[in-house]
């Protein structure tokens, strides 16, 4: 982990008002400074609800044309991919359903998604158009970024359009994910979705032009300019709700997003939907979140951060030193517990003796036919229930260790 000090500077237009164009590039924009943008290919960029809507509600046609101006010419070139994440969809349903504020309750929050993401879409659609771009709708939900097969086609579909010169439109699959297994907000999910792509940037677009080290709305409050690492910004105040209304998750999920990435070995640029245009320059805008590891196995970011536990499995301390330490596969032998209801190829919880989650991993089996599987060897299970038996019940490259 980095372990520089963070670099704060004063800023006069922290929040975004509603104009509905890009800044556009003046004398007083800072100068080209980062390389690692300038250089980038593939870049994931995520915009939020409240750089998309009207102060009234609904979608504001002019915010997306603005954005959309921007990625447009940055791909212009031929040199980089955008895959957006772009959230919107409950946003723009609102209005056209008579709704005036966002709902508390999951079901009209799918109901207005479904409405919201149809016109979302058409209206990227007919934005990139004037670009001779094409977008392809692309949703997700935590099942397809934790199970093997499910990851592997959304890497493909995700690869395969930008390859063919689209640009993929990624949202959450509102209107299917239940309130267990959802991500809710979409700053995660664009940070597993860079993960996912291999992306070299991640750039999360807000209504406020980067970190803060207090609520940004407050005066004597100043820009984060860059982060090191999670050690940097472990002081600051950070807020759950934005002003708007319309987002979700607020600042936690946009560093959480961040932490995500940077240790994934992806640096993120967090800044205001406005200052896109000088973010994917290269200027020195926003905040900055350094790497702070390198890329790790495909799926098992994914895995840790991404699917919901469906049960736990609790171990003995061999099995805990096994999985943790040795890197092994979990085996029937070291399990002394079992709790939930879920079935092969879930994702599920390890627990030590004390109940703390250590690892996580996709089971084999099924909760019913574990219980009389524990505390037995391979061989022995393979002899007395027959050989489909002899299988790890967590295999180690389906496991990731929680550090
Ligand atoms: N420390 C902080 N620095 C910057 N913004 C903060 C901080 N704490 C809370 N916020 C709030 O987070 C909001 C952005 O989150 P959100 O409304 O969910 O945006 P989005 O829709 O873009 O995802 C900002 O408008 C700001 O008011
Ligand atoms: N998938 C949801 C995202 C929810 C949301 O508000 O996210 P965000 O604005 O990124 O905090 C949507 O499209 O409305």
């Amino acid at each position: 982990m980095a372990t520089e000090m963070a670099t704060v500077q004063q800023d006069m237009n922290r929040q975004d008002a509603t104009a509905p164009t890009a800044t556009p590039p003046t004398a007083t924009a800072p100068s080209v400074t980062r390389p690692f943008v300038t250089e980038a290919r593939r870049i994931v960029v995520k915009v939020g609800s409240s750089s998309l809507t009207t102060a009234a509600g609904g979608l504001d046609a002019d915010r997306v044309d603005a954005l959309v101006d921007v990625l447009a010419k940055v791909r212009s070139g031929g040199e980089k991919e955008i895959v957006l994440v772009s959230s919107g969809a409950i946003a723009a349903g609102l209005a056209p359903l008579g709704l005036t504020r966002r709902p508390k309750d999951l079901a009209r929050q799918q109901a207005a998604a479904s409405v919201g993401q149809g016109l979302l879409v058409a209206r990227y659609t007919a934005s990139f158009a004037r670009y001779g771009v094409r977008v392809g709708q692309v949703l997700l939900t935590t099942d397809d970024t934790s199970r093997r097969a499910h990851y592997r086609n959304a890497y493909r579909t995700l690869d395969q359009l930008l390859a063919m010169g689209a640009l993929p439109v990624v949202n959450e699959n509102d209107t299917v994910a239940t309130d267990e297994i959802r991500f809710g907000d979409n700053d995660r999910l664009a940070a597993l979705v860079a993960h996912l792509v291999r992306a070299d940037l991640l750039v999360l677009l807000s209504d406020v032009d980067g970190l803060y080290d207090g609520d940004p709305a407050k005066p004597g409050t100043s820009r984060i300019a860059e982060v090191g690492g999670p050690r940097d910004i472990a002081h600051v105040e950070i807020g759950s709700a934005g002003k708007a209304g319309v987002g979700t998750g607020g600042m936690v999920t946009k560093v959480e997003a961040a932490r995500i990435a940077a240790a994934a070995g992806i640096p993120v640029v967090l800044t205001s939907a406005s200052r896109a245009a000088d973010a994917l320059a290269g200027r020195d805008t926003g905040t900055y979140f350094q790497r702070t590891g390198r890329r790790s196995a495909d799926r098992l970011l994914w895995l840790a951060h991404a699917s919901t536990p469906q049960g736990s499995l609790g171990l003995d301390e061999g099995a805990v030193r096994a999985v943790v330490e040795g890197k092994k596969s979990l085996l029937a032998a070291g399990i002394a517990a079992v709790e939930g209801d879920f079935v092969a190829g879930d994702p599920v919880e390890l627990r030590d003796s004390a109940g703390r989650p250590v690892a996580r991993g996709l089971v084999n089996f099924d909760a019913k036919e574990l219980p009389r599987m524990l505390g037995r060897s391979t061989p022995e299970l393979a002899r007395e229930l027959g050989p489909e038996y002899e299988r790890e019940v967590v295999h180690r490259d389906d496991l990731v260790v929680l550090g």
